[in-house]
């Protein structure tokens, strides 16, 4: 079983999260993918941060595509930060591979979550390109210090078999899609 782990607030989900998780189940090989549903991103103000029941069913309702499961664990466990969730997922799923799965804006702030090092050591990484974000991603300290690691897009179908380090940069099409603006344009600021 080969699992995609996609953190995100989804506040509220859109297009763009949806083209992120097609794509690594389609270019990955994924057999499913996990949309964490987080409880507060730690980086981030949550002063407009929707209740989670209320992003959790959003996201029920947009998560079609095939292979989806929405799951609000980190609430459930309490944990917030990506290295906790992903060292329990692997210590209570030992039979799975996992990839943890963002978009390039993620990529590009990497170096700022906490032991960001000890995810890229630990768990494989595909990044989906975003616009606008692909020069901030690819120039980031995570891509300089781990570009001995990188895995070329060609052959992402091997990432989640490779030992971490190990990540790919998934270019293809794009989507502008993004949660501030859709809130922006709900309250009539853009
Ligand atoms: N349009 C997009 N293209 C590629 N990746 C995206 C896109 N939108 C979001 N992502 C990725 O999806 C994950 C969850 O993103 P998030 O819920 O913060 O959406 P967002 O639109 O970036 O929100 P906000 O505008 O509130 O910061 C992150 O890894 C982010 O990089
Ligand atoms: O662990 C961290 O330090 C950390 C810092 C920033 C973001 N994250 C995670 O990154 C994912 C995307 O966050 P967001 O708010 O951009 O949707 C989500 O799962 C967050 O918990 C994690």
């Amino acid at each position: 079983m080969i699992v995609g782990v996609f953190g995100g607030s989804f506040n509220p989900p859109h297009e763009g999260h949806r083209l992120v998780a097609e794509t690594a189940v389609r270019r990955l090989g994924l057999t499913r993918i996990w949309w964490v549903v987080t409880p507060g991103n730690p980086l981030k103000d949550h002063g407009a941060l929707r209740p989670l029941d209320e992003r959790i069913d959003l996201v029920h309702q947009f998560a079609s595509p095939a292979k989806s499961t929405v799951t609000a664990f980190e609430a459930r466990y309490k944990v917030r930060f990506t290295a906790d969730t992903l060292a329990l997922v692997k210590r209570r799923r030992p039979d799975m591979r996992i990839v943890w799965v963002m978009g390039a804006d993620s990529m590009a702030s990497f170096h700022r979550w906490q032991e960001w090092r000890w995810i890229a050591d630990n768990v494989p990484i595909a990044v989906v390109d975003r616009p606008g974000m692909t020069f901030p991603a690819l120039a980031s300290p995570f891509a300089r210090r781990y570009a001995f690691a990188r895995v070329a897009q060609e052959r992402a179908s091997i990432l989640p078999y490779r030992q971490a380090p190990a990540w790919t940069f998934l270019f293809g099409p794009r989507n502008e899609a993004s949660s501030t603006r859709l809130r922006n344009a709900v309250a009539g600021t853009s």
